[in-house]
């Protein structure tokens, strides 16, 4: 993606505390179309924080967040209602978006390899399920940004390659994805790491692309 596409995401200046914990002190983060960012950091650094004020559901004391499109965001916590079906997630989340059909949603039904479990409740669906339909809510609409909070907890091995098939897929038609993350094995992956430290994002090392030039705006 060219380095001077228009961004989908613009964070400039994020300052977050709890009472007298100050948690972001000026956090600074650019998205362009395309883009794989994985944001790392230690337990408490304030990764989720962060994520939650990218996507809206938590103001900023300070500091300026402009999203351009649509976006999907996949919390730490799957938000679901225990007595609907996975199905009825679909349905309800589909009327939500205003979308034709559910085309896209059984897609992803069978991409993560859970369509037998279309109608059984979500209080009844294992940790790795639920975080699955967690993931399909927040991609129903096919977003142009991606905000995922550790999306692959509890996800099998099979899965979890899946997933990143499926952000490949999304990559490849111009979506941008960003991604917490602990795990370091998966971090070449990334076209940029933003490291959270004092409650600033700096750029990290990532994998270079292959043939050409990585493009680290953080
Ligand atoms: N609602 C809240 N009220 C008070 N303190 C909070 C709240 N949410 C988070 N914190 C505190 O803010 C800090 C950052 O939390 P956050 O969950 O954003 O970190 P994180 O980097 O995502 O952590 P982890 O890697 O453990 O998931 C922590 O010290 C946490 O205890």
């Amino acid at each position: 993606m060219p380095v001077d596409s228009e961004p989908l995401l613009r964070a400039r200046e994020v300052h977050k505390s709890y009472g007298k914990r100050s948690v972001l002190r000026g956090a600074e983060l650019t998205v362009a179309p395309g883009e794989l960012v994985g944001v790392v950091g230690e337990n408490g650094a304030g990764k989720s924080t962060l994520l939650k004020i990218l996507a809206g559901t938590l103001a900023p004391d300070r500091g300026e967040v402009s999203l351009a499109g649509a976006l999907g965001y996949c919390p730490q916590e799957p938000v679901l209602n225990a007595a609907l079906t996975v199905e009825q997630h679909l349905r309800y989340f589909a009327a939500a978006h205003r979308l034709p059909d559910l085309g896209r949603g059984r897609e992803l039904l069978s991409l993560l390899g859970y369509e037998r479990y279309a109608d059984t409740a979500a209080g009844e669906l294992s940790g790795g399920t639920r975080q699955k339909l967690n993931l399909t809510l927040a991609l129903l609409h096919d977003p142009g940004l991606l905000l995922l909070d550790e999306p692959y907890q509890g996800f099998d091995w099979e899965t979890y390659l899946r997933f990143w098939d499926l952000v490949e897929e999304l990559r490849g038609r111009g979506k941008a994805v960003v991604v917490i993350t602990h795990l370091v094995f998966e971090q070449d992956r990334f076209d940029v790491l933003a490291d959270l430290v004092d409650g600033r994002l700096s750029p990290r090392e990532a994998a270079p692309a292959e043939g050409g030039e990585r493009h680290v705006r953080v």
